[in-house]
């Protein structure tokens, strides 16, 4: 089977049960949106999901079920660089790290536009995760997870990681993205689940995607807007 799957996905931190059994499948050729509030758990479950946390309990397989890893790019929400490695340094180490071919980044830098012989560590925040990206997507993974990629991208940028996740998507590339951004989620994502308190609450396909907007605003309206009338 070619799918990426988490069954009953179970993480906590001392007595704070993070992860209360989440289930989810990523399929080739499929933008799968993850979204949830502030600390509901979705760099949590990427963590889990890459085999950068202990102490989980649950399944996570990857396509015949081989570790996730050995098939998929992260891009984290922070990514990490050592001090002292040029753009391209970092690039080769990324590759290199995993025992793949030598790549040649020089195309997809023509359209992402970094100065690769700068040191990294010295790069502007969106700059940093441009070059997280042109690492994976150098690659060639059969999937991707991204934590916020959009994050921090310039207004250019952000259009053309939209088309870039199209067109991999279109070759059949699976995709796990999270994203606080509504409709950079809506604009490419094939469906999306919705994790609150530690679970899977809803999965939307793209058809229902107005639907999942009317329930973000109905609960704000009967949470929050109230509490807010009596501060401003
Ligand atoms: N290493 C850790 N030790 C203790 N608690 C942690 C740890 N990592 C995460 N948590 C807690 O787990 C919860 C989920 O955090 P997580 O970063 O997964 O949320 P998130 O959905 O990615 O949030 P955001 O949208 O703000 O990025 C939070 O309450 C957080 O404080």
């Amino acid at each position: 089977m070619s799918v990426l799957e988490i069954i009953d996905l179970r993480q906590a931190y001392g007595r704070h049960e993070v992860l209360q059994g989440v289930n989810l499948t990523l399929r080739p050729g499929i933008i799968h949106g993850l979204v949830g509030a502030n600390g509901a758990g979705k760099t949590t479950l990427i963590n889990c999901l890459y085999g950068l946390e202990n102490g989980f309990t649950g399944i996570v397989r990857g396509p015949g079920g081989r570790p996730v890893r050995a098939c998929t790019g992260l891009v984290p929400y922070e990514p990490f660089f050592y001090p002292r490695l040029t753009g391209r340094e970092y690039l080769e180490f990324c590759v290199q790290a995993r025992g793949g071919p030598a790549r040649d980044f020089a195309g997809w830098n023509r359209v992402l536009e970094l100065p690769l012989d700068q040191y990294a560590d010295e790069y502007s925040a969106g700059m940093r995760k441009k070059l997280a990206l042109l690492a994976v997507l150098a690659q060639d993974f059969a999937y991707l997870i991204l934590d916020e990629p959009f994050n921090g991208l310039d207004l250019e940028a952000n259009l053309l990681l939209k088309e870039i996740l199209r067109r991999l998507r279109d070759r059949g590339t699976g995709i796990l993205l999270t994203s606080h951004i509504l409709g950079a989620l809506t604009e490419t994502a094939d469906e999306i689940s919705v994790l609150v308190g530690g679970r899977v609450q809803r999965r939307y396909t793209a058809a229902e995607f107005g639907a999942l907007e009317a329930d973000l605003l109905d609960a704000l309206h009967r949470e929050k807007l109230g509490l807010l009338d009596a501060l401003v």
